[in-house]
């Protein structure tokens, strides 16, 4: 069983040191000798596109290098907006070949996060729908900000898609199984308060003591020793990750013909006109 490819990663191949490395759409630093804060940064939604879902895999795995760290914040360079999912750009009339590339970034994003070695702590600041939920979620520990208009949870319904089965199945373990029947076919997206009471998150707070509270939990989580911390992740979500490594191929196969019916693409299309009224 502890042999589930991933975790336990090894970091031979990884830079060692991090010194506030910055790069493209996300902020990579370690404020503390055991704790690397990785901080989501593209404007103005933090969407993941391709290359975005890619910075954030290799910034996690660079964290991961570091063999004092044992844990890791993932938060949002913006206040309000932790991060709006997927960016939908990338499915609207979109290239096939790109379109399954994309799939396969945002595929390897969640094996890495909901993989990693490390004890994840997501400090959620505001809105986080969808794609951001699947970050959240991910996450060994999710803390949120206050504010009953901020919302987290998974709308794919109403873009006229489907949350993938693995997605799914990562609401279900969250939250259970009937709440995750509400919540997937309403497209139902939470407040805080509703999101704390069927599990969601596990704590709300207010908005400046965010990164502070998150801190505060990674370092906790980075005194328990590795070994036997690790080895109880690897039981607990190995066998939902080694399930996804054996279809991988095929889910990239049943998200392109998904997205690229025409029924699809004009429910994309409308819901992106939607969006600030802009488009
Ligand atoms: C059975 C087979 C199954 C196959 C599986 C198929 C598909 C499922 C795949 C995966 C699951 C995950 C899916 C997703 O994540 S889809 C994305 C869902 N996200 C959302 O619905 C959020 C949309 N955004 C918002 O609600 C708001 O933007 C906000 C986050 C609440 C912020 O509001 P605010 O008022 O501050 O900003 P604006 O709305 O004005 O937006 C600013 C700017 O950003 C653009 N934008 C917003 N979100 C996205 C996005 N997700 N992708 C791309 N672009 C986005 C918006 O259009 C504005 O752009 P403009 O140019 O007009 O300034």
């Amino acid at each position: 069983m502890f042999a589930s490819r991933g975790l336990l990663r090894s970091s031979r191949r990884l830079v060692g040191g991090i010194s506030s490395a910055t790069r493209t759409y996300v902020n990579l630093s370690k404020p503390s000798t055991s704790v690397a804060v990785l901080e989501l940064d593209r404007a103005p939604v933090n969407s993941l596109s391709k290359e975005m879902a890619d910075a954030v895999s290799a910034a996690i795995k660079e964290a991961e290098g570091d063999d004092k760290v044992q844990a890791l914040v993932l938060k949002s360079s913006n206040p309000k907006i932790f991060s709006a999912g997927l960016d939908i750009t990338e499915m609207n009339n979109p290239e096939v070949e790109r379109l399954e590339d994309f799939w396969r970034s945002i595929q390897d994003l969640f094996l890495t996060l909901y993989g990693s070695r490390l004890s994840t702590v997501a400090a959620i600041e505001g809105h986080s729908p969808a794609g951001g939920c699947l970050l959240a979620m991910s996450c060994d520990y999710r803390v949120m900000t206050e504010g009953e208009n901020f919302k987290i949870g998974l709308n794919e319904t109403k873009l006229g898609i489907a949350a993938p089965y693995w997605l799914k199945d990562l609401f279900v373990k969250t939250i259970g199984n009937r709440e995750a029947e509400l919540g997937l076919g309403l497209g139902k997206l939470y407040s805080p308060s509703e999101a704390l009471s069927v599990n969601l998150i596990d704590e709300v707070v207010k908005n400046e003591d965010v990164l502070e509270v998150a801190m505060k939990e990674a370092e906790t989580w980075a005194k328990i020793p590795p070994k036997g911390r690790v080895a109880s992740k690897v039981m607990l979500r190995s066998e939902m990750m080694d399930e996804l490594r054996e279809k991988k191929e095929l889910d990239v196969g049943w998200f392109r013909d998904f997205i690229m019916e025409e029924g699809t693409q004009k429910g994309i299309d409308a819901y992106l006109k939607s969006l600030g009224g802009k488009k």
